[in-house]
């Protein structure tokens, strides 16, 4: 559905170039659910408008259904539905009225666009709002009914650019509800790009992470966390001393990646905690340390950023929103 080769986007700014997408390889195939994951300026949206035809790359090229992304822009367009950061709705418009006027720009006789919008009125539970105007809406009804315009022409590929930010956290999960409902009846390939760790995490059955306009990974959040971060044990003994002197045990036990110390504590990453941590007790036992508490965490997207980049994807964002 998606190939892209070497696409690669550049601004100037001033006197300054701004390399924002520096030559990214993807292939995205029909049916996926994929979430694009990266700290603010990382280069998502940037990816998002080449792909979509509403930035020209600078180098490199995609070709999005078979269309050449420069060379068969209609085409591409026809195939795939785009929903910005922004709302797209007209805000004195009418509910229903904004999906007619949708399906015309389409080409939709008036016939066939009253038909295409009550479909999309009801897969989106926008059906009591039909006669709303679009500014009364509530954040999460407005950001249904984005979805609802850029699905009017029916396309096989939707791209969603944060459709989530900002909202509670109940109406995200109902926008996510009717995502994976649209998915499931109509089979639309996926690609959104998120801030939220816990929805690439939970929604996604693939997350890219993108950092400084390149992809540093591309797995199911499940495979990068056990990959590139592993479970994270804590071990507390007596003392200081015992900690370092049981560090130099664990070091060599099945699993174990990486040990530090932090006074009486033991930071150990694994590969498996549920399998490492019998292991790390009956070692430790065996050599006379008395184990005092143990603890077990899994990793977050957040550790697959963190182990990647040195930086914790949270703190790049708040740090970057900050200052822009
Ligand atoms: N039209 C533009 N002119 C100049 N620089 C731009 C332009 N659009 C984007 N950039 C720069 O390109 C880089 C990538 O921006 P982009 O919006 O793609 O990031 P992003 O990952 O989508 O970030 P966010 O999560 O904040 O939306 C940033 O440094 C941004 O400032």
């Amino acid at each position: 559905m998606i190939e892209t080769t070497g696409l690669t986007k550049s601004f100037t700014r001033g006197k300054t170039k701004v390399d924002a997408v520096r030559g990214i390889d993807l292939s995205v195939a029909e049916g996926e659910l994929v979430a694009l994951l990266g700290p603010n300026g990382a280069g998502k949206s940037t990816t998002l408008r080449m792909l979509t035809t509403l930035l020209a790359p600078t180098s490199g090229s995609a070709r999005i259904a078979g269309h050449s992304i420069t060379e068969d822009r209609d085409a591409v367009r026809r195939s795939l539905g785009y929903v910005g950061q922004g709302n797209g709705g007209g805000h004195n418009q009418r509910v229903r009225d904004e999906l007619l006027t949708q399906g015309r720009c389409y080409g939709l006789s008036a016939h066939r666009a009253g038909v295409r919008a009550d479909e999309l009125l009801s897969a989106l539970d926008l059906g009591d709002l039909a006669k709303r105007t679009v500014s009364t809406l509530s954040g999460g009804q407005r950001r249904r009914l984005d979805i609802a315009i850029g699905l009017v022409h029916r396309p096989p590929l939707l791209f969603l650019d944060e459709p989530s930010t900002g909202m509670d956290p109940q109406s995200r999960a109902n926008l996510w509800e009717h995502i994976l409902r649209l998915r499931q009846e109509m089979g639309t390939t996926i690609v959104l790009t998120t801030h939220y760790l816990d929805e690439a995490d939970s929604m996604a059955e693939r997350v890219i992470v993108i950092d400084t306009g390149t992809i540093i990974a591309d797995d199911t959040a499940d495979a990068l966390k056990a990959n590139l971060a592993g479970d994270l044990v804590t071990l507390s003994v007596a003392s200081a001393d015992a900690a370092i002197g049981l560090a130099s045990i664990l070091g060599s036990a099945d699993g174990v990646r990486d040990i530090t110390t932090s006074g009486e504590r033991l930071n150990i990453r694994v590969v498996r905690g549920d399998r490492a941590l019998p292991e790390l007790l009956r070692r430790s036992e065996s050599h006379g340390f008395v184990v005092e508490s143990a603890d077990l965490s899994r990793p977050t997207l957040d550790d697959v950023f963190l182990g990647l980049t040195g930086r914790s994807l949270r703190e790049t964002s708040l740090r970057e929103t900050a200052t822009v």
